[in-house]
């Protein structure tokens, strides 16, 4: 009995020790592999702070994080360089290295560019080789599946030629109609909250009520359901959304310790798929019942997804639900987060709400925008383009490079995560001035072009062939909201508005906007 159980015991004592060295073999390999890369970058005279051995350069980067989030002040407002505070170790390695260099999280290697000649670049490039990094999109999985924002190559195609279409112009003009009616519920909560304080001014915090009406959009204009229906899906999503964030994956920083949350995202994860799925049920039915076939996004992903060969690995059924969920995330937040700052820009410089004011009165009739005057609000425009300059919803474009890439100059390995921080380029002197910090919509009154050095310094909505797919819907949104918002009332910022941007895989005013709401 004793010798089994010494037999036992030393075979799992050797299993042990097996498992061990794997995983530090695996280790050693995946960090020399990284270290290969950064002399390879380093070869074309690309430097970076020094790595420490095995955990890279995560020491450092948490140390400034700590520092900057001591040192944050709440004070300043739209001169508030936030990329500072936020992303304080990109900045204080730009400093000291310019505007490309290399850092390491220990097994990955990454390349910050934000010289405005490699942006260009990167722009122009049609290749399949640069893709959406599997190690930052297998985290968001649970949120985005296997969706076009986290497909690479020959599926990501197929998944783009399949949505697209529904973005063109002409379709999203005929979505106006549909925009005015959701943004409707919001003006009169909002009207209904002055009368209630006597028709003296109101405090509202603005940002749940546009999350309402852009998921509203989003629900109703793409996917053929309403805000009421995709309500859990949306506040499912956020809880999921808001958990991975915590957990710093998008840097590659060690996340263990936050592995207990992998139990709820998976549930909620399996109940919003449900949720999506009994939707698409709904919408099955409703075509078999009236025999009707409405030619929307859901319809067009239906479609896509009945040639099995077309989906890929995916079952027909995981391409219709991670498409939603891709639809869902990219449409809804990005564009209420928007809504959110340029009400706070407004609220700040009431010289331009009275310009926008006097232009939705001359060019709408009753102030209600269509299809035809939304293309003529050029001061609308002006407005929500330098929002996006100053606040872009979404602050980075990422790549790797899934093969040896040529970007210009540089010849970027294969593995090698890219890095392009959308408001600090938005913000760089260089290329828009020495007034590049102070909210002047005026900048852009002949359009990006004449704005800045060059039109590739401005990518709100991304670049190259990833570019934002819903640009055009987000853009005529936003010029609905605010020209309905603006037409009917006049606001100020709030006393109780704290002005701190976050980062929960967008730049949000962390503790929302408060602006003193009055009717005209
Ligand atoms: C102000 C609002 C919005 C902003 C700031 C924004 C920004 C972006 C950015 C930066 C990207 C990534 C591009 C890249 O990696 O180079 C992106 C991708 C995408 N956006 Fe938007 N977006 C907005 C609204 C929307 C809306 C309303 C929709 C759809 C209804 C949408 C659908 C998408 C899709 C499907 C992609 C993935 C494209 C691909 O990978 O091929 N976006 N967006």
């Amino acid at each position: 009995m004793e010798f089994l159980l010494l037999v036992l015991r030393t075979i799992s004592s050797l299993a042990l020790a097996g498992v061990v060295f794997y995983i530090f073999h695996a280790y050693i390999t995946s960090w020399l592999k990284s270290q290969r890369l950064r002399r390879k970058l380093r070869m074309q005279g690309i430097k970076g702070p020094p790595p420490s051995f095995l955990y890279g350069n995560v020491p450092e980067m948490q140390q400034i994080q700590l520092k900057a989030r001591k040192a944050r002040s709440q004070t300043e407002i739209v001169a508030h360089d936030y990329t500072s505070t936020i992303f304080p170790f990109f900045d204080h390695w730009r400093k000291e290295y310019g505007v490309i260099y290399t850092y390491s999280t220990g097994l990955r290697q990454h390349l910050y560019v934000n010289d405005l000649e490699v942006v260009k670049e990167m722009n122009q490039l049609n290749t399949l080789h640069l893709g959406k990094a599997p190690y930052m999109t297998k985290a968001l999985k649970s949120m985005l599946g296997n969706g076009i924002i986290r497909a690479n190559g020959h599926f990501w195609a197929h998944q783009r030629n399949i949505i697209a279409p529904q973005f063109f112009m002409d379709k999203v003009k005929g979505m106006v109609g549909l925009m005015v009616e959701s943004t409707e519920p919001l003006l009169k909560k909002w009207e209904a909250m002055i009368e209630a304080k006597g028709g003296f001014p109101a405090e509202i915090n603005v940002d749940r009520d546009l999350r309402s009406v852009s998921a509203d959009v989003i629900a109703r204009a793409c996917l053929g359901s309403s805000y009421d229906k995709g309500k859990e899906i949306f506040s499912k999503l956020r809880t999921i959304q808001t958990t991975i964030t915590k957990q710093g994956f998008l840097f590659g920083l060690n996340n263990s310790r936050f592995l207990p949350n992998k139990k709820k995202i998976s549930t909620l994860e399996r109940e919003v798929e449900l949720l999506i799925w009994e939707t698409v049920k709904g919408r099955q039915q409703e075509r078999l019942d009236t025999s009707s076939c409405r030619k929307d996004l859901m319809q067009l992903i239906l479609e896509g997804a009945v040639n099995e060969a077309t989906v890929g690995e995916a079952s027909p059924q995981q391409f219709i639900v991670d498409n939603c969920k891709n639809i869902y995330f990219a449409g809804y937040e990005t564009t209420a987060v928007t809504a959110s700052w340029c009400l706070m820009l407004l609220a700040l410089h009431p010289e331009w709400q009275a310009r926008i004011q006097a232009e939705v009165a001359q060019v709408c009739k009753n102030g209600l925008p269509d299809a035809d005057s939304i293309s003529r609000l050029k001061t609308v425009t002006m407005v929500i383009q330098e929002t996006m300059r100053l606040y872009p919803a979404a602050a980075f474009v990422s790549r790797e490079a899934l093969q040896e890439t040529r970007i210009g100059n540089i010849m970027v390995p294969k593995g090698v995560c890219i890095w392009t921080v959308i408001p600090t380029l938005h913000r760089d002197p260089d290329i828009w001035g020495p007034d590049a910090n102070e909210f002047k919509p005026e900048r852009f009154i002949n359009g990006v072009s004449k704005a800045c050095k060059s039109p590739q310094g401005y990518i709100p909505f991304g670049l190259g062939t990833r570019l934002c797919l819903g640009k055009n819907f987000a853009m005529v949104e936003l010029k609905v909201l605010l020209s309905l918002i603006v037409s009917r009332f006049t606001f100020s910022l709030s006393p109780s508005y704290r002005h701190s941007p976050s980062f929960r895989m967008l730049v949000e005013p962390e503790h929302g906007v408060y602006i003193h709401l009055q009717k005209i």
